[in-house]
């Protein structure tokens, strides 16, 4: 890779890098019609794009018994990948089980306050599978909605002759009441709005490709979505105490997953810069999906970047509000301390991602695109609404009365106003 200077980019290289968009909005027109598609025609859609898409003649839609066997085959089995599935499963939540709220009330002085929260009664939850198997990402949308306490997680996951075992026994693991096998834009239309078999949801969440993301876009507004996780992304923020092999290994991982992916480092050492490049270069020729890698180094998201000093790489961190943020340097802390913006934040030298998205606890379903700007990742609150709850008494009313009324009438609400005074008749 070419080490470029973080002063010399030009204004369309930085668009590039700080507006990327994973190819979205070139799907989206697309994505617009199987949204429809599979809005108005249900499952006959939802077959026809399985064919098109994945080349799957599909016969059930509704997998849930397979989950629940693909479980059982494994544990009878004693195979050893359940034994993975359930340690990261009890990772995942225990960290989740910390986050959940508990209601509250005080007295304000008469005025008794308070929130409660509850969970979304139908979730769906899409687990992507097309490039690669996701269990993983399974159990880090399945159990925060579990912990939550959520009535109905439905799941969609894209459908094969032979569906991954792994997959299936990891969705079951995590607790999901229905299983269905369709992938892509088709399954985000097919829980936003229900077909014969789906079962319509509430809020859908989780992560894919371009084509899931530009569906989850689309589908916002007439059902919630958690945001948008699209293709992987990290930015490695470094020192010269940074050991170049450990910098590279990490952006070309994140690169494995797809070609829109984007893997960025930045750095206040021009021979560390120099090295990461080099080892990126070398790492992804030995690696297995070293096409897909090779095409997310080369997209215009991702780089190795120079800059002149600290302050000028942390500022390139904050604008570009990485999905995954790994700080490498020597006060990595005073570092973490001037960021605002990244979805998950991975520090010292036995912290790689990989941990992060699988097994250390945290949720791996993270914004990308720059959305850490504006919220942060997958959690027991993506599940739950609040409501607030207040008892008055007598005389706490008739502090307010006088505010009340007289705000009342300033906005023309007089029956609001009569609505205080008539408890004083
Ligand atoms: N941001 C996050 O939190 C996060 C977490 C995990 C994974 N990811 C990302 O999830 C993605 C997983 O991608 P994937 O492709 O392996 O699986 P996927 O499930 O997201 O996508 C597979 C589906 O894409 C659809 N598709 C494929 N080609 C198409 C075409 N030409 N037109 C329309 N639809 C088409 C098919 O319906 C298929 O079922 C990766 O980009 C990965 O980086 C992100
Ligand atoms: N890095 C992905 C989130 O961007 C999550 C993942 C799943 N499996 C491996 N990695
Ligand atoms: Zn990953």
């Amino acid at each position: 890779m070419d080490v470029r200077t973080v002063a010399d980019l030009s204004p369309a290289e930085r668009r590039a890098l700080f507006e990327r968009d994973a190819g979205v909005e070139g799907v989206r027109e697309d994505v617009r019609e199987i949204v429809e598609r599979v809005r108005e025609e249900g499952d006959v859609a939802v077959r026809e794009f399985a064919e098109e898409f994945d080349g799957v003649a599909v016969g059930n839609i509704d997998v849930t018994d397979e989950a629940a066997r693909a479980h059982d085959e494994l544990a009878d089995a004693d195979d050893p990948v359940l034994d993975a599935v359930q340690e990261a499963a009890a990772n995942v939540r225990e960290f989740h089980e910390r986050q959940r709220p508990e209601d509250w009330r005080d007295d304000f002085g008469g005025r008794e306050l308070g929130r409660r929260f509850r969970p979304i009664d139908r979730v769906g939850v899409y687990v992507p599978g097309g490039a690669a198997a996701y269990p993983s990402s399974a159990l880090m949308g399945i159990v925060p909605a579990v912990v939550a306490g959520v009535d109905h997680v439905a799941v969609a996951t894209p459908p094969a002759e032979e569906l991954n075992p792994v997959t299936l026994a990891a969705i079951h693991e995590a607790g999901a009441d229905a299983v269905y096998q369709v992938g892509g834009a088709q399954a985000i239309s097919a829980l936003a709005y229900g077909t014969e078999t789906v079962t319509r949801t509430q809020k859908v969440v989780g992560p894919g490709n371009k084509w899931v993301t530009a569906a989850k876009s689309i589908v916002q507004g007439d059902v919630e979505i958690d945001f948008l996780a699209g293709p992987s992304e990290v930015l490695v923020l470094a020192d010269e105490t940074a050991d170049p092999e450990l910098v590279a290994a990490d952006l070309v991982a994140q690169a494995e997953h797809d070609p829109n992916a984007s893997v960025v480092a930045v750095m206040d050492d021009a021979a560390l810069a120099d090295a990461v490049a080099d080892a990126v270069d070398a790492q992804a020729a030995d690696r297995e999906r070293g096409e897909t890698i090779r095409a997310a180094l080369d997209n215009d998201a991702s780089g190795v970047l120079h800059a002149r000093s600290m302050p000028e790489a942390v500022l390139f961190a904050e604008e570009y509000a990485a999905e995954h943020l790994s700080i490498v340097a020597d006060d990595d802390e005073a570092l973490l301390d001037r960021i605002t913006n990244a979805g998950s934040v991975f520090l010292g030298p036995y912290s790689p991602v990989a941990a992060g998205d699988y097994a250390a606890g945290t949720n791996h379903v993270l914004p990308t695109n720059g959305g850490a700007k504006r919220y942060g990742g997958l959690s027991v609150d993506t599940f739950l609404r609040s409501s607030t709850v207040q008892r008055l008494d007598r005389d706490a009313l008739a502090d307010l009365s006088e505010p009340i009324t007289t705000l009342a009438e300033a906005e023309g609400l007089e029956a609001h106003a009569e609505s205080v005074r008539k408890r004083f008749e």
